[in-house]
């Protein structure tokens, strides 16, 4: 599959782009940054959120052959102003489902975040039924975009499935992220799926590991056929044999962790 990967300079994009490759994808890589040293695929310096920037990407990048989907990583990964979070999240998905619009691509798999329900307490169960409940500006932007994805799938038919991935890291490295851990290679299986799955119209998944002290969905993902291989458990013991902190109960209390404490708050307009 021929697939545009936005903010592929990124710390998810830079495990993505090869993994996906490994996985015989054809990639196009975009970011406003220029691509990491090693990179073999396309690569174009644009911003997303710019219209005319992402017309001529497409343009460029589809004489050698249509681009089939886009996985759509670009985007702030933390707490920002209400503004930044709604041009980064919201602002850059809309631009790009236009451009799959006009251009006839029919799939969007989207990075959306665990913090678009972080204000859920951790003492309930968290499935694709759990109502948008966001800890933070940063989390309105992921329920606002996971919004247009399900728009433009009643409208425009577009397959549009939202990842809401946990804590992507090499290991965890605090007690919450024994539960919301993506290792590297699970996140490429994940994406992977999330684009081959048949038809899957709009569609939410929890983007973790097989971890043992997961309390968020799986099921969800496995529908698309993604089967998670790794598990957080192997790291436990040496982070419990660390003292434990105050931060550990307070990241237990939501989903969102660390995210919905005050030290986040901040006005919606200064
Ligand atoms: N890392 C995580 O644990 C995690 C968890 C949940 C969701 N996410 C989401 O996954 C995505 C990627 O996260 P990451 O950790 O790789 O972030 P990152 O900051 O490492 O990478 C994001 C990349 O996007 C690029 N970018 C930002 N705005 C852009 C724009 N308008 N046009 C083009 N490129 C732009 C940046 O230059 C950067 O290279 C984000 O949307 C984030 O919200 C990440
Ligand atoms: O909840 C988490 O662990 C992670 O959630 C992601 O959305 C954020 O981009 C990242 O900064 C957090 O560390």
């Amino acid at each position: 599959m021929k697939v545009l990967v936005t903010g592929a300079a990124g710390s998810i994009g830079r495990v993505l782009v090869p993994g996906l490759v490994d996985r015989g994808h054809e990639v196009v890589g975009m970011d406003l940054h220029v691509a990491p040293d090693g990179t073999t695929c396309p690569w174009y310096v644009a911003d997303c959120g710019d219209p005319d920037a992402v017309e001529a990407t497409l343009v460029d990048a589809s004489q050698a052959g249509p681009v089939e989907a886009v996985v759509h990583l670009a985007g702030i990964p933390d707490e920002t102003s209400l503004d930044d979070a709604l041009a980064s999240h919201v602002l850059t998905t809309g631009t790009l489902l236009d451009a799959m619009v006009r251009h006839g691509i029919s799939r969007m798999v989207y990075a959306s975040s665990n913090h678009a329900v972080g204000r859920t307490p951790s003492s309930e169960a968290v499935d694709t039924r759990t109502l948008p409940r966001p800890d933070t500006f940063y989390g309105v932007g992921k329920v606002a975009a996971e919004a247009l994805l399900r728009l433009y799938a009643d409208r425009h038919q577009i397959d549009a499935v939202a990842l809401r991935i946990g804590s992507f890291l090499l290991q965890p490295e605090t007690r919450r992220q024994l539960g919301t851990w993506l290792s590297h290679d699970d996140a490429v299986r994940m994406v992977d799926a999330a684009l081959t799955t048949p038809d899957p119209g709009f569609a939410v998944a929890y983007g973790i590991s097989n971890n043992t002290r997961a309390w968020w969905d799986l099921e969800a993902g496995r529908a698309l056929g993604y089967e998670p291989e790794d598990d957080a458990e192997q790291f436990a013991d040496a982070l419990q044999a660390q003292p434990a902190s105050d931060d550990d109960e307070v990241e237990a209390a939501y989903v969102g962790g660390p995210f919905v404490t005050e030290a986040y708050y901040r006005p919606a307009r200064d």
